[in-house]
């Protein structure tokens, strides 16, 4: 077993944001969350990698509790999870190479880190990670320079840095255009098969969930309502999901990714110009 969350719940105040999720992974899947806004979708992805403390429930990872991981340990586990965020967090003006080298930052001695030294082989290792992502011709350009969605691969590139086990995506397209955002979520897909990488990602949108992952987890009101592969997600369990009426239809919680030729955004990424984001 991979991962293994039993009834992890989280309060505020007398607000459960997360209520009892049951979670198994048992091998590498890209799985995505779903769920109207305040399901709780955040709170259960920064719990995992502990941004959140949990008020009670079990995280286990080969065999150790994550929440109750201290120190050294904790380091360790937050490196075995990269978090990818909405709003990329890059450093904006440092330039792309070295935000992307601080995921290695972890992994230095403080004093290494402290004077900002990288070796050769984390510069090497950075400039392959993008040009895995195909924006390998912006490395030396200051991260504000980027669009939208250079800057989410870059981030992504940054994850793997880490060497990660997990990638944690909370809303990593919502502030991109569909261009951007299919570009972004064929990288996370492409780390997941393969690197065998789980990638776990908040969506708003269900067509994209189908799209790109095996797993779809929908939550609602703090519950997971759904768990299981994307073609068993109907409509009605999607109105479900979504809380809507009988005037629900998929198209109000598209991106219309699908609408675009998947062709005209992979050479986009190949050449590193990206539509404005
Ligand atoms: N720090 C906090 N203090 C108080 N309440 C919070 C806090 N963080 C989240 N909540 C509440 O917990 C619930 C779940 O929020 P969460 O952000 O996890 O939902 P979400 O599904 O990720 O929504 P969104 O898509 O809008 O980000 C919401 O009701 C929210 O208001």
């Amino acid at each position: 077993m991979l991962l293994k969350i039993e009834s992890l719940t989280k309060t505020f105040g007398a607000a459960t944001a997360v209520d009892r999720a049951d979670i198994l992974v048992d091998k590498p899947a890209m799985i995505g969350v779903i769920g109207r806004s305040g399901a709780g979708k955040s709170t259960l992805l920064r719990m995992i990698n502990r941004l959140t403390d949990a008020s009670s429930g079990r995280i286990l990872v080969e065999g150790r509790d994550v929440l109750t991981l201290k120190g050294a340990a904790l380091r360790a586990w937050r490196r075995d999870c990269a978090m990818i965020f909405q709003q990329f967090n890059l450093v904006p003006r440092l330039d792309v190479v070295t935000n992307v080298m601080l995921g290695r930052l972890n992994g230095h001695s403080a004093l290494a880190s402290a004077f900002n030294v990288f070796g050769e082989a984390d510069i090497r290792a950075a400039l392959g990670h993008l040009e895995r992502l195909g924006i390998e011709g912006h490395a030396l350009k200051r991260a504000e320079a980027l669009s939208g969605g250079q800057q989410q691969r870059v981030a992504i590139a940054r994850a793997l840095m880490q060497n990660p086990k997990f990638v944690l995506a909370d809303e990593p397209i919502a502030s991109l255009d569909p261009m951007n955002a299919q570009v972004v979520m064929d990288a996370l897909r492409r780390i997941h098969e393969e690197d065998g990488l789980t990638v776990i990602c908040n969506l708003h949108t269900l067509d994209t969930a189908r799209r790109y992952c095996d797993r779809v987890i929908g939550m609602r009101a703090g519950r997971i309502v759904f768990d299981g592969p994307s073609e068993l997600l109907t409509e009605a369990m999607a109105r479900e999901i979504y809380g809507a009426g009988a005037e629900f239809s998929e198209a109000s919680t598209s991106t219309s990714i699908g609408a675009l030729a998947p062709d005209a955004a992979l050479a986009r990424a190949a050449s590193g110009v990206s539509a404005v984001g």
